[in-house]
């Protein structure tokens, strides 16, 4: 039997699924790794970590499901995006820890940028806005703060990359040293319209050219494996962010179909098609994937906190033992008896955009048990879910349904709470590990295994959760969100 492999390095972890060339899951094998707050703000991973939890991974699956290298025709790679990394050309030794997208360190760097007016431009060349969320500033700021590393960096000594970069750089043994159009349009200077490096961005962000990888399709030849790594050479055919992999997964191949990702953050995508769009008010354009070097584009909203905010009920406030109890604790109370929840712990993504917000929890009184606070959590992601939704309606583009996935799906109490706050069917398929799914139908079609038809058939119904509240209350709670959110704007820059 011939699989394929996917890799999927997520925020908090790195797995290895196994599946056929039809898209069924074979065998699958996870990792977490530690996750470094130097400072309040500032979030880190180990580069090698990271590295040796990926390889870890990938060598259980394969013994999990008890078939050698042989049997993988190609592995597809999907990543947590824009956690940027720096490293030696020669030795592949990483120059400082991965610095990840929910760090915030580079706030001021931006507010600096967008005081010389230069929004305008990064947002029509990248489709991006001036947040710490992206790679660009992240790079800035290790450019400045890593002893020589600027220097090296221009002698073409040391290397900046994405997550996939950096795999693909240990996976070959430093042969292959290149990214996709997915990863490269999370950086800040790439531009979504000639899909290369921009200069003229590349010079406002101090960034050497010399430093950056070369950019292949998502479908392209990534070189193989070494063999000493999983035990004889395997060629690597899919690279492309989490995200982007998920959308493909879902198989939203055609224009407005979209899906929603709830694993650490949430991550909203439609696809937009073959011409670059805009980016309208409060979201994103970026690359969804290129086919043989035929782009398409897509529209994103992007939530930094889901999951999280169950993994902080859990860790921080050792509400929970395990993320799963957040639903029967939740299921104690009918709703949340008026408490707001906004998980703004590392800023505010789409549609607001505020490196300086804070989380909050509003409405709080005698009656107000752990369980409202448990549902007041689920239900802060998903109105930000709905923030979004309604920032892509503004723009045109209405949801008819929702297709999800990741961590959270599991939940069916929060996925009903989402139907009923979204107003629209939520969907969830048999496989929600659609990042990883994706990757392997990347790999697949790269390897030629797969054509898209085969991609569209992976995708099966497994439940549906209709809206079952009401216009009016789903816009009451609607409003006690948005006067929630509003307190929690600018609170980091108030403390100076
Ligand atoms: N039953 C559940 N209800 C709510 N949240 C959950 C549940 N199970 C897992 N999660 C959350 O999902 C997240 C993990 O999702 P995952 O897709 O693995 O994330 P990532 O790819 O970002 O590492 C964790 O933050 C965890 O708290
Ligand atoms: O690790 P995830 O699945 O939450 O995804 C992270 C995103 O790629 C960040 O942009």
């Amino acid at each position: 039997m011939k699989c394929l492999l996917a890799l999927d390095q997520g925020t908090t972890s790195s797995r290895a699924f196994l599946f056929t060339l039809r898209g069924e899951p074979v065998a699958l094998a996870q990792r977490p790794f530690r996750q470094l707050y130097p400072r309040p703000g500032w979030v880190e991973h180990d580069p090698l970590e990271i590295w040796e939890s990926q390889l870890w991974a990938a060598r259980e699956a394969l013994k999990e499901a008890g078939v050698g290298p042989e049997a993988v025709a190609a592995i597809g790679i999907a990543n947590q995006r824009e956690t940027t990394l720096v490293w030696e050309r020669a030795t592949g030794r990483p120059l400082h820890n991965a610095i990840v997208w929910q760090d915030r360190r580079t706030a001021p760097l931006c507010q600096e940028l967008k005081e010389e007016g230069l929004e305008p431009l990064f947002r029509e060349r990248t489709g991006l806005l001036l947040d710490p969320y992206f790679s660009g500033t992240k790079l800035r700021w290790l450019l400045e703060n890593v002893p020589g590393l600027r220097e090296r960096a221009e002698r073409g000594e040391a290397l900046f990359g994405t997550v996939d970069t950096w795999l693909l750089y240990r996976l070959t043994g430093g042969r292959v040293y290149a990214t996709d159009p997915t990863n490269a349009s999370r950086t800040l200077f790439f531009n979504l319209h000639t899909l290369s490096w921009d200069e003229e961005l590349l010079n406002l962000l101090r960034i050497p050219g010399a430093m950056l990888p070369e950019v292949r399709p998502s479908d392209g030849d990534f070189g193989e494996t070494l063999s000493e790594l999983l035990g004889a050479p395997i060629p690597i055919r899919g690279v492309l962010g989490d995200q982007q992999a998920a959308l493909f997964g879902q198989g939203a191949l055609e224009v407005g179909q979209g899906k929603c990702t709830y694993g650490t953050g949430a991550f909203l995508l439609l696809n937009a098609g073959e011409a670059p769009v805009a980016s309208p008010g409060g979201l994103l354009a970026t690359v969804a994937w290129s086919l043989s070097g035929k782009p398409t584009y897509a529209l994103e909203g992007s939530v930094f906190m889901a999951g999280a905010v169950v993994g902080w009920l859990r860790d921080g406030l050792g509400l929970i033992r395990e993320s799963a109890e957040v639903e029967a604790l939740a299921r104690e109370v009918a709703d949340s008896g008026g408490v707001y929840l906004v998980p703004a712990f590392t800023g505010l993504g789409a549609p607001y955009w505020d490196p300086h917000a804070r989380g909050a929890i509003l409405g709080l009184t005698r009656g107000t048990t752990w369980a409202h606070l448990a549902r007041a959590a689920l239900e802060g992601v998903a109105f930000q879910v709905r923030d979004v939704a309604q920032a892509m309606e503004a723009a045109g583009v209405a949801l008819k349904e929702l297709r999800v996935d990741g961590g959270m799906v599991r939940n069916d109490l929060f996925l009903q709470i989402q139907a009923d706050l979204l107003g629209v069917p939520v969907l969830r398929p048999e496989v929600t590990e659609t990042t990883a799914l994706g990757a392997a139908l990347m790999a697949g079609v790269g390897a030629g295994a797969l054509d898209l038809e085969g991609v569209k058939g992976a995708w099966i119904l497994e439940a549906s959760f209709p809206p079952r509240m009401s216009l009016e209350r789903r816009q009451a709670l609607h409003q006690g969100w948005r006067r929630a959110v509003e307190r929690t704007l600018g609170w980091a820059r108030e403390e100076g």
